[in-house]
């Protein structure tokens, strides 16, 4: 059974509909990307899913029990709160010391456990929320640009951290970029929105197909060269969501 199932969704905010028929399906252990040009409903989609937007059509079925890691798009903390990296992982819930160590050890930040939160760089930071998002083991992280703010190689690094959770943890994860070319080694498979579906498969066939190229350009092909590297695991290409192009897919392979 797949962790999320996404059947033909509508959201709507009053008369403006900002998803149209939007269909996906998440399996444990996938690394899903959401790309797609600013409004187009990356961040609606991922509400739907928590349940924190009702959909105007279609539905959203998450496999009972399914524990969700979610780690926001940034998190405003006080500079002059002081609060340390501990007591805000354990602020959620029943959280021991231990379960935090080991959630700031799979992020990549063991040694951060005492440290004030304030005194953290973005990329720290964003670790941190990381951690926050793993503490209560999930089974599939969902992340909301998770690396605005970070330069470049920080958002490399990051990605590249989310594929080391993916592989010790096994969790899946739900991830909105707007940086393919970034995300590109990290993703199993990619989901190009703009109010629908317009295009979806592997990180090449996206990064290749003309409705992504329509939306953001051919500017990437260097980058993208630049963070390919090659999987030593295989992951099938999983189903392609009902969209308007049938063929992009295809034609690229
Ligand atoms: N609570 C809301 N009420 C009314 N309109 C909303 C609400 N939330 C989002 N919208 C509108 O829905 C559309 C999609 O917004 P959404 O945040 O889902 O897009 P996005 O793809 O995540 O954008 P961005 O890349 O800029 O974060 C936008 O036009 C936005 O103004």
């Amino acid at each position: 059974m797949s962790l999320i199932n996404v059947d033909n969704l509508s959201v709507r905010y009053g008369a403006n509909t900002v998803l149209r028929h939007v269909s996906l399906a998440v399996e444990p252990g996938e690394i899903v990307t959401i790309v797609g040009p600013n409004g187009s409903g990356k961040t609606s989609l991922l509400k739907a899913i928590i349940g924190a937007t009702p959909p105007a059509e279609g539905r959203v079925t998450r496999k009972p029990g399914l524990r969700i890691g979610y780690v926001p798009q940034r998190l405003h903390i006080d500079a002059t709160l002081p609060i340390t990296v501990e007591r805000f992982l354990r602020l959620n819930g029943e959280v021991t010391r231990q379960d935090c160590v080991a959630a700031l050890a799979t992020a990549g930040v063991p040694d951060l456990l005492k440290r004030q939160m304030s005194q953290l760089s973005g990329g720290q930071f964003q670790r941190v929320l990381l951690a926050g998002a793993l503490v209560n083991r999930p089974d599939i992280l969902l992340l909301d640009e998770a690396t605005q703010g970070l330069d470049q190689p920080g958002s490399a690094a990051f990605y590249r951290q989310i594929e080391d959770v993916r592989r010790d943890t096994g969790c899946a994860v739900l991830m909105i970029s707007h940086e393919l070319h970034v995300v590109m080694s990290a993703s199993d498979r990619v989901i190009c929105l703009n109010g629908h579906v317009c295009c979806a498969g592997t990180p090449d066939v996206v990064a290749s197909a003309p409705e992504y190229r329509a939306l953001f350009g051919t500017g990437t092909g260097g980058a993208l060269a630049l963070y390919r590297h090659d999987h030593d695991h295989d992951h099938a290409d999983g189903p392609h969501e009902g969209h308007d192009h049938p063929n992009t897919h295809e034609a690229a392979e």
